[in-house]
């Protein structure tokens, strides 16, 4: 286990956030974070203010192809948003908690809601490879041994120690893409499910997804979960989708092999549809009274 030195602790969150929100004058309620080859939707931002990750007090450094490892403010749809063009994963080597300082440094610059892509594979045999996944709910494979970035003294200045994640994705947000969705005429390509994440860098062996598929998961991949969990014991609401890049293989006579340039393909090709669903989404929570942002 990780102590509070790892990162992640209230005063040095508070000097990061102090600082961005020294250097923008945007008051961000709105945080996205982006999978692989899913940056595009930073590039969305109105008036943008961009901030290298290297250039941020406290901030890990982007370390994988597809990660452009920068802050970017400005408003989407008139909401003003922080968004973060790259993401941190276990297997980079970073304690857990440095990978999820990210949500508290949302959180103290007034951050109320986060939006999380990834990319992932489908375990789900009926998914096919660009197919957008809401994710309904996760289950959390390194949590089971422990590698839980809630994990060491809890400071109940972000939340409680023990904290439910049986509502961790928001479901107004849910129905709200479903909505959204049908209206861009992507029912064809959407689906919900529950999100496997592992702790890579290592794609799963054919055992492993046979198994993930039998304890109920839809997809998997290495990210979104440690960091909805942060965002979570925090209060802000999370909604989060998968970008189904590749299908997961499930049997030992398949030529398939799971690579990190298929998945960076598949997110090219669908991440405008992405783009769109969240733009849209994001015009119309203004429109919804339940949707307060
Ligand atoms: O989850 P994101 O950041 O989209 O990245 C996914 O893509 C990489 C594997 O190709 C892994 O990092 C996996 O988690
Ligand atoms: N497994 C894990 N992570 C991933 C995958 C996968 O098949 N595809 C994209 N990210």
């Amino acid at each position: 286990m990780s102590d509070i030195n790892s990162g992640g602790n209230y005063e040095e969150c508070r000097n990061t956030a102090d600082w961005l929100l020294n250097h923008t004058q945007v008051r961000p309620t709105v945080g996205i974070v982006c999978g692989s080859g899913l940056g595009g939707l930073a590039g969305m931002l109105k008036d943008p203010q961009v901030f290298k990750y290297s250039d941020i007090p406290n901030f890990p450094r982007s370390t994988v192809h597809g990660h452009a490892g920068q802050l970017v403010f400005g408003t989407l749809k008139g909401k003003p948003c922080v968004c973060m063009q790259g993401r941190f994963h276990l297997y980079e080597g970073y304690p857990i908690q440095k990978i999820t300082l990210p949500m508290r440094v949302f959180k103290l610059m007034g951050v109320e809601t986060v939006i999380l892509t990834n990319a992932a594979g489908g375990l789900n045999q009926d998914f096919k490879v660009g197919d957008i996944m809401i994710i309904k709910d996760h289950v959390n494979m390194p949590g089971f041994a422990g590698n839980n970035p809630l994990a060491g003294p809890n400071d109940d200045r972000f939340g409680v120690r023990f904290p439910c994640m049986s509502d961790a994705y928001d479901r107004e947000l849910q129905q709200l893409a479903h909505e959204v969705a049908t209206e861009l005429g992507y029912s064809d390509f959407l689906r919900e499910g529950v999100y496997c994440v592992l702790g890579g860098p290592s794609f799963e062996t054919i055992a492993e997804c046979r198994m993930l598929h039998r304890l109920g998961g839809d997809a998997v991949g290495m990210s979104t979960v440690h960091e909805v969990i942060v965002a979570r014991h925090a209060g802000m609401r999370c909604f989060a989708m998968s970008l189904i890049t590749n299908r997961s293989v499930m049997d030992y006579d398949s030529q398939e092999r799971a690579n990190h340039e298929e998945v960076l393909e598949t997110s090219g090709q669908r991440s405008k549809q992405m783009e769109k669903l969240v733009t849209t989404m994001l015009d119309r929570l203004d429109n919804n009274k339940n949707n307060s942002f």
